[in-house]
């Protein structure tokens, strides 16, 4: 985690810089719909190599992905730490047993 910690210091320097050198500085000046489909992008060639691509592949695009998030999650000043502590929020929630709770909170609710 301490790689994500730098990359989203690096971020946050590097969105002040000249975008004629800097790919975040470039995508800061360009703004945030451009950075949101970047990130759809990326996730769409994860998605691609998950299914066909080599290993090599999908690690390559994971990083774009993770990266490309991290510009959007700086651009929104959300920090990386909020999005960790969400995960730790959710630690040892089973995903199967949270849907059926919203389910069941979503059925209660149209009954009202
Ligand atoms: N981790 C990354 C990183 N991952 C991917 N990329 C860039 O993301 C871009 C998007 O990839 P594409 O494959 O879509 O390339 P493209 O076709 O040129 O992109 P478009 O023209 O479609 O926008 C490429 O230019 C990659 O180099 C990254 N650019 C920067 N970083 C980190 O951010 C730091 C600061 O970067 P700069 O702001 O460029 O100094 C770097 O030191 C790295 O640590």
């Amino acid at each position: 985690m301490e790689t994500l910690a730098r990359l989203e210091k690096v971020i946050l320097e590097r969105r002040n810089c000249d975008p004629e050198t800097s790919y975040v500085a470039l995508l800061k000046r360009d703004g945030r719909p451009r950075m949101a489909r970047k990130l759809g992008e990326e996730a769409v060639e994860a998605v691609v190599a998950g299914l066909s691509g080599s290993d090599e592949e999908l690690v390559g695009e994971a990083a774009d992905v993770l990266f490309h998030l991290m510009v959007l999650l700086a651009d929104r000043e959300i920090a990386l730490d909020d999005v960790l502590a969400e995960l730790d929020r959710r630690e040892g929630i089973s995903g199967i047993e949270e849907k059926a709770s919203r389910e069941s909170q979503e059925e209660t609710s149209n009954a009202d």
